[in-house]
């Protein structure tokens, strides 16, 4: 494989990071979704999940930031494009920020479906759930 091909492919991983670590940095929304998926992990730990729970979680964390991280590209792409205000350019934003709800609510529907069996097995659940319902 030619070197200047090497090179360029590095060199897009080196961006792509880049895109990453200022999503990370810049965004507060992406400060939340870190601390998320922190507490899915640190949940899976708790409840020694499995392998399989492993990847719904992973992708579960995956499918937030991804939508997250282009919610953001649209956003500033728009700033960019339309910073007076502009009906289309609303509509635009309003649709990536819909893109970043659903990925959320999924995650979260993902998160209740993997952790609620285990929390139902802690000890103590029946007699609480005894208590209060
Ligand atoms: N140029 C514009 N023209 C018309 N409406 C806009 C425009 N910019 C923003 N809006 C409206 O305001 C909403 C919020 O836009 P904004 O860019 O402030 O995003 P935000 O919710 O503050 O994003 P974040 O908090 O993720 O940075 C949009 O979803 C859209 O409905």
């Amino acid at each position: 494989m030619p070197r200047k091909y090497i090179k360029k492919r590095i060199n897009s991983f080196g961006y792509a990071f880049k895109g990453i670590w200022a999503a990370f940095w810049y965004e507060p929304n992406m400060k939340l979704h870190l601390l998320g998926a922190a507490e899915a992990i640190f949940l899976g730990w708790f409840f020694e999940i499995n392998n399989a729970e492993w990847i719904w979680i992973t992708l579960a964390i995956g499918l937030v930031w991804m939508a997250e991280i282009f919610n953001t590209a649209v956003e500033k792409l728009t700033d960019l494009v339309s910073p007076e205000y502009n009906e289309l350019a609303g509509r635009v934003k309003d649709l990536a920020a819909g893109a970043v709800l659903i990925s959320a609510i999924t995650a979260l529907v993902i998160g209740l479906l993997v952790f609620w069996p285990h929390v139902e097995k802690l000890p103590g659940y029946d007699e609480l759930l005894q208590k209060y319902l």
